[in-house]
């Protein structure tokens, strides 16, 4: 185990209670939210308004802002009753995108799953359109609206619809579709200055009509449900408010709207999840198997009516609640002027949805619905520039794919999973969500928020088939590479502390150059092991004796293997050396031959004569320039160089190669270092790594291709030397071979396990001409700098030498150990020098 300090174990001490402290917290306020600040789903049972939430500055802000028209000058400002609704939210949605004040208002009842309401909601109000939640027959609430906000046009979307539905509740279409929309007209009687209302009528109220197609001229005196008297009424109510008051007011009778957001009780919408859980469908039929059809209008188009009946309506005429001249009433048909039987409707959804419905065909109950509906628009051609686009099978397109996305944040089989015990306290009944539940309801929340916004957009983006190509592909890719870094980031380990850094950069703009004194600095900030980030690279600074100890000496095996730079992989011929092999067999092996056969003690002592031989020649050619200048770190390189090259390859250079040759190695032997230890952008960034921005890599290559030049031909020398001299050599077997000899011998004699390829022939004469000459050499040459400016320690080196060696003897390897100071010098040189 790791010694820790004691502040580590304080530290962690503290920091663990404040996390308690922290997740407790959190935990609390889960709970409070959960319980009493969650919707309560009683609201699903009921028509009525839950609770009415409005008033309060925030509110009061809220209002205003969402009814500002984005540009001053010209903008409309509409309060859209039903926002919520499918019609009002698509009307919203297109009026505040075209820079209109929009304030929506809606009571959010439980006709239909509310759910799917205060999705619509929560999409406006990312549109920037607030909604506020409340009912039309609310006076004070619309009269605080109307004192807050001066609406140039109400567009009165709210109602209670749905056809069938009036033999089960008939006082909820009384409520909302007259008395409802009296209490609005009231309102907006009296308003300064009145609104242009604009509202939704039905194609109901032709009732019984036979002829076809429908038009406004024709009578509605013969509604055939409770909503569609209704709706006749709110026609009738809208008449008076104009000829009393002077407002003006157009009304717009919609032919069954359907499309993506659409009514889940409307036959299209319930149809289709039907036949997609494989339930049996009831399609009606009329008297004597006649067909029921249609003018399904795809909502789009509703939009466009909606935006030109309310860009064309005049102003209302009155003040104060006082008619001033004979005020604007009109009413338009919008459908899509083509009918089309259910049974059609449910072919193209089959084929849609690629599956077979199971279908009943059953006589139309009396229950209010009508035996067909069809559309002349030919009035709102002229008077709104109206035209429908779309088809049926279009439009039910649109809607599988919106429904096919929506699926599964507004089925009911997953609430039902997901919901808990009832409870009942102050603040209304609430439901008991248990941790399971929570996290259904958050990832519940967070795809529908997600799939709200993509459908939404989807729908609205243009037509062009490669723009949606491109994007799907975008967003795929988008999505898989964040899942894939998301992965990846989960199976990373935590790293340890470390200095901030920048994106891309990471730490490299803050790294001082005094990198001893650099990483002491953050080794206080951060503790014993930092992390920095260069670039895209990762490393880690361990600063205490006992985490180098774990990293060099204890996990040794898992530290071993590093990532060579873009340099080191040339110089070690692609990880083919001793320094840079991975971890494994193979480099054990290679250890093994360097160490026990190569390094051995018996074939250092039989180099001992060759040394001693250079050395001496090293010192009569330093005697020969007494008096003059001399570069002693070049000779003491070609000492080196020759006593290496001699237990290398056995050979050597004297005279006046000595110098030439000499020089020139040393000269590649420095370049090579120099481009070893040269930060390389390619390293930090191996995006750029191709480029070779500094041309490291190219100038390694060169430099290394020297050598390799040198390698190839001494090689093949000594082979061609082996084949001449076989039976010689065969005797001369037992006498100390040269490095290369034995390499060789491995090379062509050792069995799979201890065979070398002549690559790693190369790299690891690469290794020992590099190790053995350059680290030596300055080493040596920084020793005597270091000494020469200190003339003390000279005068004790002298002294040392004198007393061991004698004043007029030369040293031998024999006298080195006891030459302590010497040593002591020498260990201090590499200290400073490794610092360095
Ligand atoms: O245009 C209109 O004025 C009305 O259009 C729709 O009413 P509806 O046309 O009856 O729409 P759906 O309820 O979707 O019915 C569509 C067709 O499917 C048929 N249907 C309905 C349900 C069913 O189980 N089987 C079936 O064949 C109906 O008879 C009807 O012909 C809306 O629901 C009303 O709110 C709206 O005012």
């Amino acid at each position: 185990m790791m010694d820790k300090p004691l502040y580590i174990h304080r530290f962690r001490y503290h920091f663990s209670i404040t996390k308690l402290i922290f997740w407790a917290l959190i935990f609390l306020c889960l709970i409070y939210f959960f319980f009493c600040q969650a919707p309560s789903s009683s609201s699903t049972s009921t028509l009525t308004s839950r609770r009415v939430l409005w008033g309060g500055p925030d509110w009061e802000s809220r209002v205003l802002k969402s009814a500002r028209p984005r540009s001053r000058a010209g903008g409309h400002v509409v309060l859209v009753t039903g926002a919520a609704g499918f019609v009002g939210t698509h009307v919203s949605a297109a009026l505040r995108r075209r820079g209109d004040g929009v304030l929506g208002l809606d009571n959010f009842n439980g006709y239909y799953d509310p759910s799917l309401k205060r999705s619509r909601a929560s999409l406006l109000e990312r549109a920037g359109v607030f909604v506020v939640e409340g009912d039309i027959n609310d006076a004070k609430l619309l009269k605080k609206l109307f004192g807050l906000v001066k609406f140039s046009h109400v567009m009165h979307l709210a109602a209670q619809a749905g056809v069938r539905y009036a033999m089960k509740n008939p006082g909820s279409y009384v409520n909302s579709n007259i008395a409802g929309f009296v209490n609005l007209l009231e309102v907006c009687k009296s308003a300064n200055p009145q609104p242009a209302i604009i509202w939704a009528s039905s194609s109901s109220v032709y009732g019984l009509n036979t002829k076809i197609p429908f038009s406004e001229k024709d009578r509605t005196d013969q509604p055939s449900s409770l909503y569609a008297a209704t709706k006749k009424a709110g026609e009738e109510i809208a008449h008076t408010y104009n000829h009393i008051y002077g407002l003006s007011i157009t009304g717009l009778r919609f032919f069954t709207v359907y499309g993506p957001w659409g009514r889940p009780d409307m036959a299209y919408f319930f149809f289709t999840k039907d036949i997609l859980k494989r339930k049996t469908i009831t399609i009606f039929e009329g008297p004597n198997h006649s067909t029921v059809a249609r003018d399904f209008t795809y909502i789009d188009d509703i939009v466009k009516g909606c935006l030109a009946a309310l860009d064309t309506a005049k102003k209302s005429t009155g003040t104060g609640g006082k008619k001033k001249g004979v005020a604007q009433l009109r009413v338009f048909n919008l459908g899509n002027t083509s009918p089309v039987p259910v049974g059609k409707l449910v072919s193209i959804l089959e084929k849609l949805l690629k599956v077979k419905a199971k279908k009943v065909v059953l006589p139309m109950p009396a229950n209010g619905d009508v035996l067909f509906t069809h559309a002349n628009v030919s009035l709102a051609q002229r008077e709104l520039g109206y035209k429908p686009t779309t088809d049926l099978q279009m439009g039910l397109k649109k809607f599988v794919r919106w429904q096919a996305v929506m699926k599964y944040s507004y089925d009911k089989r997953y609430a039902k999973a997901v919901s808990g015990p009832r409870f009942e306290c102050d603040k209304g009944s609430f439901e008991l969500r248990f941790p399971i539940t929570m996290v259904f309801n958050f990832f519940g929340k967070l795809f529908s928020l997600v799939f709200d916004g993509w459908s939404w957009w989807w729908d609205r983006i243009t037509e062009d088939n490669v723009i949606r190509v491109l994007t799907t592909v975008l967003a795929t890719t988008l999505i898989i590479s964040w899942c894939a870094w998301l992965i990846k980031k989960s199976r990373t380990p935590p790293l340890p502390p470390g200095p901030p850094g920048l994106p891309v950069l990471g730490n490299l703009p803050f790294i001082e150059p005094d990198f001893h004194r650099y990483f002491t600095k953050l080794s206080q900030i951060y503790g014993p092991i930092v992390k920095l980030k260069l670039g895209s690279k990762i490393c880690i600074v361990i600063t205490s004796p006992s985490l180098a100890k774990q990293v060099l000496k204890d996990q040794d095996a898992v530290f071993a293997n590093r990532d060579p730079p873009a340099s080191a992989l040339i110089t070690s011929y692609g990880k083919h050396d001793i320094v840079w092999m991975p971890n494994g067999p193979e480099w054990r092996q290679l250890r093994k031959i360097f160490v026990r056969d190569m390094m051995s003690s018996s074939i250092l002592d039989a180099c001992y004569g060759l040394r001693r031989q250079e050395v001496r020649e090293m010192v009569r050619e330093v005697y020969k320039q007494v008096g003059l200048p001399i570069n002693i770190g070049e000779q003491i390189f070609l000492t080196i160089l020759n006593v290496v090259m001699n237990m290398l390859w056995g050979g050597s250079l004297h005279g006046e190669d000595r110098r030439i040759v000499g020089v020139e190695f040393r000269q590649v032997v420095g370049e090579i270092v120099e481009m070893l230890g040269k930060p390389n952008i390619s390293d930090l960034f191996p995006v750029l790594a191709r480029l070779d921005l500094q041309g490291i890599k190219s100038n390694t290559k060169k430099l290394v291709s020297w050598f390799d030049r040198i390698f190839d031909s001494v090689i093949a020398h000594r082979m061609d030397v082996d084949v001449a001299n076989e039976s010689e050599t065969k005797k001369e077997n037992k006498e100390i071979k040269d490095f290369l000899q034995f390499l060789l011998d491995l090379k062509n004699q050792g069995d799979s396990k201890t065979s070398l390829s002549t690559t790693q022939i190369k790299g690891l004469l690469l290794d020992i001409v590099l190790g053995g000459s350059d680290t030596t050499s300055t080493s040596l040459e920084w020793a005597i700098a270091e000494i020469l400016n200190n003339l003390e320690i000279m005068r004790k080196v002298q002294e040392e030498l004198d007393e061991v060696v004698g004043n007029d003897s030369i040293v031998e390897e024999s006298h080195i150990p006891k030459l302590h100071y010497l040593n002591t010098v020498l260990k201090e040189t590499f200290t400073h020098l490794s610092l360095s």
